[in-house]
């Protein structure tokens, strides 16, 4: 059998982490007996240097067809003033495949507790999933207006697209400890109130799972305050893109948090919560765990590979445990050397 991998590299550390991921999962999907094949599309800035467009024609027809997808991340000053920049070239891939349900787990495994910056009592055992509606709310909403005056944008929901992800976060909750926060601005937000209310509606029909409701500021709170309290958070785009950074600060760093986006029948997409690093590009420094974890999610959740994605996830452990680290860690392992560790735990 074979799976078609779309690979959407992007800018910045894209390729570096990219490169990365794909040589583990070559050395760890080696024995297997499913091929894989990897095609590399231009994306993002690369999409605009190669084809003038952040998302050519030629890359979403490539995604529309693959088996699954992984991104490296987009953006940077050099396309800042671009007339399409890339992050519009990412939300129209999203929007396109109607990858609404963008899953991001937040967990602090045991090697990186002395490396967090907060208090081991307080980190020790976290493990929680943020389910993120992603084609809509205040990314999407119209109408938009920026003038040298005046600007707005408009957050706006329909129920239709609460219920989903809402059902969605229900059945993660159920698969896991069966406790689910959902975080809105119900205080003030009109999107906030039909986002509860739903939310409330929808609870009837999952009586094992307990839900309690947050305010966005609280939750915030919360995460770096009481992180082993949460199981699942689900929430609108803007609160869910913000709050995932944040839980960042519980690992230690935006390097090894991964993602996976569904949509209700078509391809899933696996990308980093972080960027395109700017700062840090080019240098073979950045920290390849959030791209190889992506990965291990593709294998999980499109191609039902848990063992080969354990193997994996548990070498990066591993190496991690052994204080080979990246600079963002506090240590000074390069990003091939990190994977060369990596690939000789799986061999
Ligand atoms: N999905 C995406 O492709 C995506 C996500 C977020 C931001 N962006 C874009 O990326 C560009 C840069 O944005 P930013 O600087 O605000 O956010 P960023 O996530 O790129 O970087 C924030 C900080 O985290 C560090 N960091 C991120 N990933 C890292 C890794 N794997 N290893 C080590 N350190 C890492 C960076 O060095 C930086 O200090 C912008 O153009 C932004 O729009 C793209
Ligand atoms: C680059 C940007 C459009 C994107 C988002 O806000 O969704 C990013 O921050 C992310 O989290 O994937
Ligand atoms: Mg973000």
């Amino acid at each position: 059998m074979k799976k078609n991998i779309a690979v959407l590299a992007g800018d910045g550390i894209g390729p570096e982490i990219m490169a990365s991921a794909i040589r583990v999962l070559k050395a760890g999907t080696k024995s297997v007996s499913t091929e894989f094949e990897y095609v590399e599309y231009p994306f993002g800035g690369a999409g605009i240097d190669a084809a003038g467009d952040p998302l050519p024609d030629e890359t979403i027809q490539a995604c529309q067809e693959a088996d699954a997808i992984l991104l490296g991340a987009i953006g940077g000053p050099k396309w800042d003033q671009a007339p399409k920049r890339p992050e519009q070239g990412l939300l129209q891939l999203r929007k396109a495949l109607n990858l609404y349900a963008n899953i991001r787990p937040i967990t602090v495994p045991d090697s990186l507790l002395p490396l967090s910056p907060i208090k081991e009592a307080i980190v020790k055992g976290t493990d929680f999933v943020v389910v993120r509606e992603l084609t809509s709310g205040i990314y999407f909403g119209e109408p938009r207006s920026l003038t040298d005056e005046e600007a707005y944008d408009t957050n706006r929901y329909q129920v239709h697209e609460i219920e989903r992800i809402v059902r969605k976060a229900f059945e993660i909750a159920q698969g896991r400890q069966k406790r689910l926060v959902s975080v809105d601005k119900a205080n003030v937000l009109a999107t906030s109130k039909l986002w509860r209310k739903t939310v409330e509606r929808i609870a009837k029909e999952y009586p094992d799972v307990t839900v309690e409701h947050q305010y966005v500021d609280a939750a915030a709170m919360l995460i770096v305050q009481k992180p082993t309290t949460f199981d699942v958070i689900v929430t609108e785009n803007l609160f869910g893109d913000i709050l995932s950074d944040e839980a960042s600060v519980l690992p230690g760093t935006l390097g090894v948090l991964p993602s996976a986006s569904h949509s209700e029948s078509g391809v899933s997409l696996y990308e980093p919560i972080h960027g395109s690093a700017p700062d840090i590009a080019g240098k073979n420094v950045a920290n390849p765990v959030s791209m190889i974890l992506s990965a291990t999610l593709m294998l999980r959740q499109s191609f039902n590979m848990d063992d080969v994605a354990d193997q994996i996830e548990e070498a990066c452990y591993a190496v991690l445990n052994e204080g080979t680290v990246t600079r963002d860690l506090g240590g000074t392992a390069m990003t091939s050397e990190f994977t060369d560790a990596v690939i000789e735990k799986l061999s």
